[in-house]
């Protein structure tokens, strides 16, 4: 993995609200084709990382570094134009439009017609449109969720909700996915799909960021994982490497270490 062409490179990201220091300084390196695990305990800073990366929030220090060039964060549709796409740990959708046509929004995006040619259906824009609508349908049935495209996004399952939230997210066509405690909610049947799903999205060449506090899923997906503690990354390497680790070990337990490993339920 370690010869493979660096895609994002965090270099010291800072964030603060008032006094409290949720990120202080956090780098990191994600490798083109890996999928990258991001935990911590509750409030360590994972997702405010992810709003910092995805243009939600702006930091107060720090440059990131996206396919070799500088990474402008200043707002969301600029992330996701460079092939940035995300998911949210509290789910996002469109409930009230069907699970197909939340795909088609994401798509929308990286179309000449854009979301405004769509509501106003100009000639022009129906070839495109309906060329659209099969790349989301193609996408619905790569999530495995095919037979509910025409259901609104709120009758959907809480395990194909998240699973919709990933079609969107892959129809703006990115190159790195990140994704925010996808199997946050999920039972043991469908975190087991859930991480096919992840790999086969990494062998389709999509790079992949991946906060998640089943601990036992990142362990056994991942293959590089760093872990931050009160805003600061306190370690980074491969899973078996990391479980071990006497910092994370506390940082996760407190001082009264039991073994690692296990699924730690937080937030
Ligand atoms: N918008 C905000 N305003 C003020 N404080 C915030 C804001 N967002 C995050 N924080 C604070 O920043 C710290 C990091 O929060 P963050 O949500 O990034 O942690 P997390 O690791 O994602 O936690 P969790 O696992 O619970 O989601 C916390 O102390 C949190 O209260």
């Amino acid at each position: 993995m370690s010869e493979r062409p660096i895609l994002l490179e965090a270099s010291d990201v800072a964030k603060h609200f008032g006094g409290v220091k949720a990120l202080r300084g956090v780098s990191l390196t994600i490798r083109e084709g890996e999928i990258y695990g991001l935990i911590g305990p509750n409030g360590a800073g994972k997702t405010t990382f992810f709003n910092c990366l995805t243009g939600l929030y702006v930091p107060n220090g720090g440059r990131i570094v996206f396919a070799g060039a500088e990474l402008d964060t200043s707002a969301p549709h600029k992330v996701a134009a460079r092939g940035i796409a995300r998911t949210f740990q509290n789910i996002r959708l469109f409930a009230h439009m069907t699970a197909l046509e939340n795909v088609m929004v994401g798509r929308h995006q990286r179309t000449r017609a854009g979301v405004f040619g769509a509501i106003f259906r100009t000639p022009g824009t129906r070839a495109e449109e309906a060329a659209i609508q099969r790349r989301a349908e193609e996408l619905l049935h790569y999530v495995g969720i095919a037979d509910r495209a025409h259901d609104l996004a709120k009758h959907l399952s809480y395990g194909d909700q998240r699973r919709l939230e990933i079609a969107r997210a892959l129809a703006t066509e990115p190159r790195l996915l990140a994704l925010d405690e996808p199997a946050a909610g999920m039972n043991a049947s469908e975190t087991g799909e859930l991480r096919t799903l992840i790999e086969g999205i990494r062998k389709d060449g999509i790079t992949v960021l991946l906060i998640e506090h089943d601990v036992k899923l990142v362990m056994g997906l991942c293959d590089r994982v760093a872990v931050l503690d009160y805003g600061e990354k306190i370690c980074e390497d491969v899973p078996a490497v990391v479980q071990k680790d006497p910092r994370v070990i506390t940082a996760y337990l407190g001082a009264e270490a039991q073994p690692a490993g296990s699924e730690v339920a937080h937030g």
